[in-house]
């Protein structure tokens, strides 16, 4: 997916894919709770997530391409929505929608984006879940830069970082070097 002959219809299906096999270490330590089920041989003890359905929160656009990949392991997951585009000049991010399902605190928040570069978008979605009181934040990421990860720990210490792959630093347009381009453009086929 990092190759740049690599299509909208291949990028896509990458994108979805790493997230799935992410969604399992992502969800290793989540609440769980005994339940019993009846086989066709005997009842059996088993486990399944605790609490409030799990709330997937892809930052837009780029986010949406993991959506579906985690939802292949919790299908049951809610899914709320920050919508965020960064600045060409300033790699400042701006906020432009966000529509959240209800009681965020007693919820677990898995907030997705395919790029972790300034960090400032992450910090940002981070935020505002903080503000509508969510409390058990994950991060979760294919492309990241040291500088992003710096950032976001710093703002927020308490959040959990998985990334698929460490890149080496940013460019001067804020690009993840070597990275893969703009994840927005690729995944739906703009620019
Ligand atoms: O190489 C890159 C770098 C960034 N993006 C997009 O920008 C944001 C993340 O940037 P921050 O500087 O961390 O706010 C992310 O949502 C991507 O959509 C990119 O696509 N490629
Ligand atoms: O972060 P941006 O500006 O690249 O937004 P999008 O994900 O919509 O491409
Ligand atoms: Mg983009």
């Amino acid at each position: 997916m990092r190759d740049e002959n690599c299509g909208t219809r291949e990028f896509r299906q990458c994108v979805n894919e790493i997230a799935a096999l992410m969604a399992y270490e992502v969800s290793r330590d989540m609440p769980t709770e005994d339940v019993q089920v009846k086989t066709p041989i005997k009842v059996a003890t088993t486990k399944r997530l605790a609490g409030k359905k799990v709330v997937i929160v892809p930052i837009l656009r780029a986010g949406l391409g993991m959506v579906d990949g985690i939802l292949d392991l919790i299908p049951a997951a809610k899914v709320g929505h920050v919508g965020m585009y960064r600045d060409e000049k300033t790699f400042k991010p701006h906020e432009y929608f966000v529509k959240m399902p209800e009681d965020l605190e007693s919820r677990e928040m898995i907030v997705v984006d395919p790029m972790l570069a300034t960090g400032g978008s992450a910090i940002m979605a981070v935020d505002a879940l903080k503000k509508r009181g969510a409390r058990s934040i994950r991060f979760v990421c294919l492309v990241s830069a040291p500088e992003g990860i710096k950032a976001l720990q710093e703002a927020h210490p308490d959040i959990d970082i998985y990334t698929a792959a460490l890149d080496e630093c940013l460019d001067e347009n804020g690009y993840i070097v070597p990275g893969l381009g703009d994840a927005g453009d690729r995944l739906f086929g703009t620019k």
